[in-house]
């Protein structure tokens, strides 16, 4: 399959900090999930490949294209719809003139047919109605919802979205997973996420980072089968369990390294990912 982003060895420190360490990676169209705990770097690896900061060391293309010169960088943000973890609105524009505002930084400059696009993506969102409204008048579902047009505005090939679902409720959540679905049949979306039953439910690969470095990269179900045979109920709590807590019906879900004559229970993506983190020297429990 045709290959967005390719990235490799991406490296970026914020003093002693290694946000980024030797980071490779192949992005192809579809939605990719990134997961990890905080402080993992996935805002910075977003930031990196939104061309918003230069890695230290390592190189990417976009389409083609190479952000290390200025002329590349010009045309990656051409190809680039970013949605960053806190959108810097004006809180006195209306939804239009936002979206209108970042359709002008993208260089679209005949107004009549950016007019057209920017009421486009509005209603691909659902704010067609709204789009005279200002931004501070609307609910947090349509404010992401908002940032979420603005990051289409253009038909950008390659989507970059930081967490777009973080403080909606489950209603905002499933019809703002809908439509990542729907720019994913046609683009390449980056999502990182906290959530992980939004990368079950929407992605076809998941990527793991810790400490800055990638520590999965796979399907969804290859995940999960991290887990196969790893996650058993029991009565108390078991003390070789790496991670454990108590269910609504009183028994304890452990996940781990399972004792003799376990009660084994259908593994989840999510417990893949915790024993991943274990893998990465990462405390699972806190990394939940
Ligand atoms: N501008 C910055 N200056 C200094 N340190 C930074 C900066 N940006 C990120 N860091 C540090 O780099 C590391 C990675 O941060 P990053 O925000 O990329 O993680 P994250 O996985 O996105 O976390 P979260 O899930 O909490 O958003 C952290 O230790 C963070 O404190």
């Amino acid at each position: 399959m045709t290959c967005t982003v390719s990235a490799s060895g991406l490296s970026l420190s914020f003093g002693r900090t290694r946000a980024l360490d030797d980071v490779s990676l192949r992005l192809t169209p579809g939605v990719t999930g990134l997961l990890g705990p905080n402080g993992a770097g996935k805002t910075t690896l977003l930031r990196v490949l939104a061309t918003a900061v230069p890695p230290d060391r390592g190189a990417f293309t976009v389409l083609g294209h190479d952000p290390g010169s200025a002329r590349g960088r010009q045309e990656v943000r051409r190809r680039l719809g970013y949605l960053p973890q806190t959108p810097g609105f004006h809180p006195g524009f209306t939804a239009f003139e936002f979206v209108d505002y970042v359709a002008v930084l993208k260089e679209m400059t005949g107004r009549a047919a950016r007019h057209r696009e920017v009421r486009r993506v509005l209603e691909e969102v659902g704010l067609g109605e709204v789009r005279g409204r200002k931004i501070k008048k609307l609910s947090g579902g349509m404010r992401q919802r908002v940032a979420l047009a603005a990051a289409l505005v253009g038909d950008p090939r390659f989507l970059v979205l930081d967490e777009p679902t973080v403080g909606l409720d489950p209603e905002q959540r499933m019809r703002f997973r809908e439509l990542i679905a729907g720019a994913g049949e046609t683009r390449t979306v980056l999502l990182s996420t906290h959530q992980t039953e939004d990368v079950a439910m929407l992605c076809h690969r998941v990527v793991v980072m810790a400490a800055g470095a990638v520590r999965f990269d796979g399907t969804p179900a290859e995940l999960t089968a991290r887990a196969a045979g790893r996650v058993w109920s029991s009565r108390t709590r078991d003390a070789g369990a790496k991670a454990g807590w108590r269910t609504g019906d009183g028994s304890f879900r452990n996940v781990g390294d399972p004792p003799e004559g376990a009660e084994p229970v259908e593994p989840t993506l999510e417990d893949g990912y915790l024993l991943v983190l274990d893998g990465a020297g990462v405390d699972a429990e806190v990394a939940a």
